[in-house]
C-alpha cells in the first residue's frame, strides 16, 4: 500500500516552533540540536559567531587590523550560517513537489552525480563527494531537482556520512510515499586527507536500500550499473 505523499507535507505544515526541525525523521536520524538556539534569527547567529571567530583568530596570533583579515570573522560567520550549515535552518527545507504519474512510468529513475558539499562534525572540515539516488515511481513522480535539493539540505550541516545517507533516504521515502528508494554516497573527507592519517587516496562509500531495492538483487545491480559501479 502506498503512503499518502501529503502526509509529510501535512506534518511539516503543523509543526510548531518547539518541534525539532527533523521531527519527521526517527529520533536516531535527527541531527543533534540545542533547542534554545535553533530559532535564533540568522543575523544574531552571524554576529555571535563572528565575535567568537575573531577570538580564535586572535588566539592564533593574527593581526585583525590587517585589511585582508579584518573582515574574515564576519565572512566565516556568514559562510557557516548562510552556506555551509544552511541545512540546520528548517526554513531551507525543500518542498518536494510531486506530479501525477499519468504516463505510468514505473521503471527505475536514477538521479546520479549529485554534488555533495558537507562538513565533518568531528573536525568542521569539508566532506566533498557525489550522491546517487533512485526510486521506483508509483502513482506520483517527483520534480527531479527536488532530489538534488533534499541531498543538499541534509548535506549542508555538520555531518557524519552514515547519518547523511540515512536522512536523505528516509526523507525521500516519506515525501515520495514509497519504500522503493536507494541512496549511494561516495565522498572524500578532508579530515582524513589533510590531517590525522593524511591519506589522500582513500574515500568513503555509504548506501541505503529499502523496499524493492533490498528485495530484488537485479534491481539493485541495475542501479549500481547505471551509476557506473
Ligand atoms: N563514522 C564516521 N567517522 C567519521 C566521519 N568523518 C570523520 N570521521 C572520523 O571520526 C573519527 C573521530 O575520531 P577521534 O579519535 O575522536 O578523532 P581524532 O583523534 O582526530 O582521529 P584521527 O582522525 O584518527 O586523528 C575519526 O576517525 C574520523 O576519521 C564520518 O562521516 N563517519
Ligand atoms: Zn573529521
Amino acid at each position: 500500500m502506498e503512503k499518502n505523499p501529503d502526509d509529510l507535507a501535512a506534518h511539516l505544515l503543523h509543526a510548531t516552533a518547539n518541534d525539532h526541525p527533523d521531527a519527521h525523521l526517527p529520533a536516531g536520524l535527527r541531527t543533534p540540536l540545542h533547542p534554545e538556539v535553533v530559532d535564533r534569527p540568522d543575523e544574531e547567529k552571524i554576529a555571535a559567531i563572528s565575535k567568537h571567530f575573531r577570538a580564535i583568530m586572535l588566539e592564533l596570533g593574527l593581526d585583525l587590523d590587517d585589511d585582508s583579515l579584518a573582515g574574515t570573522p564576519h565572512r566565516v560567520a556568514k559562510m557557516f550560517v548562510q552556506e555551509w550549515f544552511k541545512g540546520l535552518n528548517p526554513a531551507h527545507r525543500p518542498e518536494v513537489r510531486l506530479f501525477e504519474n499519468r504516463y505510468q512510468y514505473q521503471q527505475l529513475l536514477v538521479e546520479r552525480d549529485i554534488t555533495v558539499f558537507s562538513a565533518c562534525e568531528h573536525h568542521f572540515v569539508p566532506i566533498v563527494g557525489k550522491a546517487h539516488v533512485a526510486y521506483l515511481p508509483g502513482q506520483h513522480v517527483v520534480g527531479l531537482s527536488k532530489l538534488n535539493r533534499v541531498v543538499q539540505y541534509y548535506a549542508r550541516r555538520p555531518q557524519v556520512q552514515e547519518r547523511l545517507t540515512r536522512q536523505i533516504a528516509e526523507h525521500l521515502r516519506l515525501s515520495l510515499g514509497t519504500p522503493d528508494v536507494a541512496v549511494y554516497i561516495e565522498a572524500d573527507h578532508l579530515c582524513v586527507m589533510s590531517r590525522g592519517v593524511n591519506d589522500t587516496s582513500s574515500s568513503t562509500i555509504t548506501s541505503d536500500y529499502s523496499g524493492k531495492f533490498l528485495e530484488d538483487n537485479q534491481l539493485r545491480n541495475e542501479f549500481l550499473r547505471q551509476i557506473g559501479k
